[in-house]
């Protein structure tokens, strides 16, 4: 059986196919604080672009919010603009009513000053308040609209996307990732515009007012600027590998959730919870190795500010013993010197939370870049009431990455109106071949025509009003069984209708059963409907395929769970209901091919034959051979002794 795309857990792990493409798995990449790059992915390469460049494509989501993000940036400036302040008022106080001796001091200017540097400081943190006000609302809006755009990408993207990513990778993408982008657009990016703001126009001031002492605090840049450098390299790396292994670990708790009940039974928790610990325990020394960078690094950028203010201090004293400097502007310097120490300081905090950032904008749009290859085309053709006839027109089909085809240049026709069972050997490519019919995929070569239109000359939404699937893997939503059956229904049907086709639905699926679930129709079935059993849930997807009333029905198996007794029962109903309805059902067991009006048999990846069961049984061995394989396996599952002979049916073997 192929990956059947109602199938939402991933076990893949992503494969880089294009440009876009994710990086390779990051689970057995090694977490030394040396060695992160390994696993970093395209960002780091020589030809990634720069961090400004990667941020600059959040700008179409964060554009509505800009007026509010850019208030916020002006405020958290004229915060800071307003600490700035503060020195310049100390240097008047220390000059004037200070210096001038306690006889003479002047406590009304004294006064004065102090209520001013108290005014200043509450200026200051009205001006945070008011930051945050502008920022919180407008950051939770971007993250929404970016969530949004990502989840609707996901769900345009074809099937084949889906095989190669593993769904915590994108399950952490949609979730931690534009968290923390969030973050970074709430509070890492004002702090990064105050912060350099304030640095260079804290330094600017003490050049000017503070002449050489500000040329020796200007020196200490030149250690500081190395040090950001080289921290924004080997941070970007690690942030890349711990992000990515967080996406990896919550694949493994998905799968491992997904999977609880077989690693119940086979008695594998201790196994999972291992190799769970062994994986968790990766990331944690990845995340030791961000957290010992960043300490490195805000050491380092604590320790040179304050060695400079240590140099200056001599070099201050001197001048002003040698009446070079005054008292007032020696205080004004340090004081303003302590104001540019603080984001100096935070530099190591800002350009983490920014690099981090950056990561997450990277991983997003790996996601939004990889293109759709199944699209609608531009001017699509409508197919009003079509009759059915569905044809396959020297169909090639090869996976992505696979080195052969799994269909070769098929031909096979499916007249309006009649049932045609799909019968090979396991692998032979029949699930392949069905999901080509609704495109699921598209052929790699060749065409699938719906009444001589090509399907992709349809609009996808048209088509599968046209073409309704049912799987043998069938997956429910965490819905009302209501909900959950009429999915595909016809849109526009007033209520009664819609009443009258669940009815129907459920009735021709044998699913009585809901009417004795604790709220009928309307009770709520667990997540993928784990909390009924496989034929029941076969049978709910089964009316799922039938309410959607489709021109076109393929069914993939969709019995395979049911006993023998419910089979039957479903087997008579659908044909009355198939009537007028094409179509193709994958059989995998002999009982299945009752259904139908004629066999196609598919071996290595071409229609060897197509007929009745009873013209295939009298002249193809092959078949011969697959249909005692398949009584083989029923039997083997206590299925086999199903007395109904297939339907007879008209129709001469037409060996292709
Ligand atoms: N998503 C996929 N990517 C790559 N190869 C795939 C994928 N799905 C299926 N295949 C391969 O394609 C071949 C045909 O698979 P398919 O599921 O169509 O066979 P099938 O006849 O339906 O098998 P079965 O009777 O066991 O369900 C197999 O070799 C399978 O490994």
């Amino acid at each position: 059986m192929a990956t059947s795309p109602s199938r939402p857990r991933g076990r893949r792990h992503p494969v880089p196919a294009s440009s876009s493409a994710p990086p390779p798995s990051s689970s057995t990449a090694p977490a030394a604080p040396t060695t992160p790059a390994t696993s970093g992915g395209g960002t780091t390469s020589r030809h990634a672009p720069s961090t400004v460049s990667a941020l600059a494509r959040l700008y179409p989501f964060a554009r509505p919010a800009l007026p509010r993000l850019v208030a916020g940036m002006v405020a958290a400036l004229c915060a800071s603009l307003a600490a700035l302040a503060i020195p310049r008022v100390l240097e008047r106080v220390v000059n004037g009513p200070l210096a001038a001796g306690a006889a003479e001091h002047d406590t009304g200017a004294l006064a004065g000053a102090v209520a001013l540097v108290a005014g200043l400081g509450l200026l200051e943190a009205m001006f945070i308040a008011v930051r945050r006000g502008f920022v919180m609302l407008p950051g939770t809006h971007v993250e929404a609209r970016m969530r949004d755009a990502l989840y609707r990408h996901l769900l345009e993207l074809p099937v084949a996307f889906h095989d190669r990513w593993a769904g915590g990778q994108l399950l952490s993408r949609s979730m931690s990732d534009l968290g923390l982008l969030r973050r970074w657009l709430v509070f890492g990016l004002p702090t990064l515009v105050v912060s350099t703001t304030t640095i260079l126009v804290g330094v600017s001031i003490l050049i000017v007012t503070g002449g050489v002492l500000g040329l020796v605090y200007l020196a200490g840049a030149i250690p500081v600027t190395v040090i950001a450098f080289r921290f924004s390299r080997r941070f970007r790396a690690i942030s890349r590998l711990s992000q990515d292994q967080s996406g990896d670990l919550a694949t493994t708790v998905e799968e491992s959730v997904h999977g609880i009940r077989v690693l119940k039974a086979f008695g594998r928790g201790r196994d999972a919870l291992d190799a769970f610990t062994d994986q968790a325990d990766r990331l944690r020394r990845t995340e030791m190795a961000k957290a010992s960078t960043q300490s490195t690094v805000t050491s380092a950028l604590t320790a040179i500010p304050e060695l400079t203010l240590g140099v200056a201090l001599v070099v201050g004293v001197v001048q002003a013993a040698n009446g070079q400097i005054s008292v007032g502007a020696l205080v004004a310097f340090f004081a303003t010197a302590a104001v540019v120490n603080t984001p100096v300081v935070d530099l190591g905090m800002t350009l983490s939370m920014t690099l981090n950032a950056r990561t997450a904008v990277d991983r997003y749009f790996e996601v939004l870049d990889t293109p759709n290859t199944l699209t609608d085309p531009a001017a699509p053709t409508h197919l009003d009431s079509p009759r059915g006839d569905v044809e396959l027109r020297d169909v090639t089909f090869r996976y992505d990455d696979a080195p052969d085809a799994v269909l070769d240049h098929v031909d096979l026709t499916l007249p309006a109106g009649t049932t045609t069972a799909l019968v090979g050997l396991t692998g032979s490519g029949k699930s392949t071949l069905a999901m080509l019919v609704p495109r699921l995929y598209d052929v790699t070569d060749g065409s699938v025509l719906l009444d001589d239109v090509d399907v992709r000359d349809l609009a996808r939404h048209e088509l599968r009003t046209h073409v309704a699937v049912a799987f043998e893997d069938s997956t429910l939503f965490s819905a009302s069984v209501r909900d959950n059956v009429l999915l595909g229904a016809p849109e526009g049907l007033d209520p009664p209708a819609r009443e009258a086709l669940l009815a129907e639905a459920l009735d021709v699926a044998q699913a009585a059963f809901v009417h004795d679930l604790p709220h009928g129709v309307d009770t709520t079935i667990g997540e993928e409907g784990l909390s009924l059993s496989g034929g029941q849930r076969q049978r709910l997807a089964l009316a799922r395929a039938i309410a959607a009333r489709p021109r076109v029905l393929v069914l993939d198996d969709p019995l395979s769970a049911l006993d023998v007794a419910t089979e039957e029962a479903v087997e008579k109903r659908l044909r009355q209901v198939l009537a007028g309805t094409t179509s193709l059902v994958v059989a995998h067991r002999p009982s299945t091919v009752a259904l139908a009006d004629r066999v196609a048999v598919l071996q290595d990846g071409r229609i060897t034959a197509v007929g009745t069961h009873h013209d295939l049984l009298t002249h193809d061995p092959h078949y011969r051979h697959v249909i005692s394989n398949l009584e083989a396996d029923a039997a083997a599952h206590g299925l086999g002794e199903h007395d109904d002979e297939p339907a007879p049916a008209p129709g001469r073997t037409e060996h292709a």
